[in-house]
């Protein structure tokens, strides 16, 4: 049987890393946890709030610190669901590059774009253009994501049960190549 190592999911906003994550989880029987909640755990607050009071400069500081407490305060290899911009400092790519198994969730802006208009809770997209916006951060963010991934899977699947088994069995591919 194959033990995994930490599994670091990466990926736009809508790439479905908290929803794929979750569910490798629970199929893994390893613990899951998302960055974003426990920034909004440690402020006291949620993003919105924390973007609005602080900038998103005072989101990115708490994010790093999360990711750092993350890949190394745990006993047990986790599941991490990352944030979309956590590839943007270049101190949290070493993080996550070196605390475990990084998959990119790849997802096209239009599926980024239906996916995250259900939910009005990430600040970088209250705009006239969420679409221009998706399309800008995609531009900067996708070489970040290849930079820092072992692994890329595309998101095209409608179910999310069937990415999370894409996920798996990519991983599983990954890890007896590497111990080949
Ligand atoms: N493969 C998928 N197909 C269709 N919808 C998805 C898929 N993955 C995620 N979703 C949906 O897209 C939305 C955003 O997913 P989420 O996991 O929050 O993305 P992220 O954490 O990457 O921003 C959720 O409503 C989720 O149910
Ligand atoms: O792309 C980004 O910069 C962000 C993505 C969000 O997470 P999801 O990718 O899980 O939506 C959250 O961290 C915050 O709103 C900023
Ligand atoms: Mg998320």
């Amino acid at each position: 049987m194959i033990i995994a190592p930490n599994i670091i999911l990466v990926g736009p906003m809508g790439a479905g890393k908290t929803t794929i994550g979750r569910l490798l989880s629970q199929s893994l029987g390893n613990e899951f946890h998302d960055s974003d909640r426990v920034i909004e755990e440690n402020a006291g607050a949620d993003i919105p709030w924390i973007f609005e009071k602080e900038g998103e400069d005072g989101f990115r500081h708490r994010e790093t610190q999360a990711l750092y407490e993350l890949t190394h305060n745990m006993d047990k290899p986790i599941v991490l669901a990352t944030g979309g911009g956590a590839v943007m400092r270049e101190e949290n790519r070493t993080i996550l590059r070196n605390g475990g198994l990084v998959v990119y969730l790849y997802a096209t802006v239009n599926q980024q774009l239906v996916r995250t208009s259900k939910s009005n809770h990430r600040p970088l997209l209250q705009t006239g253009n969420p679409k221009a916006t998706l399309s800008k951060l995609f531009a900067v963010r996708d070489p970040l994501y290849k930079e820092v991934a072992h692994i890329i899977v595309e998101t095209d699947t409608r179910h999310p049960k069937s990415v999370a088994k894409k996920v798996w069995d990519a991983i599983e591919q990954h890890l007896k190549l590497e111990n080949a």
